[in-house]
């Protein structure tokens, strides 16, 4: 499909490059899983994707995900959209190179292979351009090898919220919980400080 015909995930004319924060991880650092239950990159949720993402030299994410029995639609073969979920944490990753706080608003994806259990994905996504609060992204992953063959391609529309869009909309005894770990505590005041 051409850009044309997905006007909201196109940059307006008056978009501008993302710029990389000056406190962002430096490129090839492990970026910190943002929550320990996120079924994305979470280590403590067992059936989780475990997602590694690592800090690109540009406003660019790179990570891996290696499909397990759990993640099965077909026999034997990922479930569409358990990628996309892949897909999806690997573009909000970006957040912590523009440390900016954003949610989701649109993600389109073509799945242009068939991905079988025990593959590993090789995501590498980007931020195209910045619009006000609408964040541009595009994301691709491969499948086996960093340069393997194209599994999926993605195009996003992020928009940015403030910290209380978490505290307002999530269950409380998660929010609470969140909030009483300092670790995560200590991530998201980075965040403020450093909008
Ligand atoms: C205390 C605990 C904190 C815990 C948090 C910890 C850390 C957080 C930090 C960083 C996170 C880091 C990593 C995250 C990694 C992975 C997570 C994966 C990401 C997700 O999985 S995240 C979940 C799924 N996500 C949602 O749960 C969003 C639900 N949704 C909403 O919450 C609202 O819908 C919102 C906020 C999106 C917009 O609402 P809003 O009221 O703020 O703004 P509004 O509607 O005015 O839109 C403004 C302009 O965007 C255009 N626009 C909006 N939506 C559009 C669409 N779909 N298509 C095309 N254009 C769209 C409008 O047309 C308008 O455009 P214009 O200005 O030109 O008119």
């Amino acid at each position: 499909m051409t850009d044309a015909a997905r006007p909201s995930l196109t940059p307006p004319p008056d978009a501008v490059a993302p710029v990389r924060h000056p406190d962002a991880p430096a490129p090839g650092q492990l970026i910190e899983p943002h929550y320990e239950f996120c079924f994305g990159c979470g280590p403590a949720q067992p059936s989780g994707l475990h997602l590694a993402a690592r800090a690109g030299e540009g406003v660019e994410i790179f990570a891996e995900f290696t499909v397990a029995p759990t993640h099965q639609g077909g026999p034997g073969l990922a479930h569409g959209g358990v990628l996309v979920t892949a897909m999806d944490d690997a573009l909000g990753t970006l957040n912590w190179l523009l440390h900016s706080t954003s949610v989701t608003a649109r993600l389109e994806t073509d799945f242009r292979r068939p991905v079988p259990v025990d593959s590993t994905l090789y995501l590498h996504t980007w931020v195209e351009a910045v619009a006000g609060r609408k964040i541009f992204c595009r994301g691709e992953a491969r499948l086996d090898a960093p340069d393997g063959p194209l599994a999926l391609t993605a195009q996003a529309l992020f928009i940015q919220v403030p910290l209380e869009h978490f505290v307002n909309h999530g269950r409380p005894e998660d929010i609470k919980a969140a909030m009483d770990n300092p670790d995560l505590h200590k991530r998201v005041r980075a965040f403020e400080v450093n909008p």
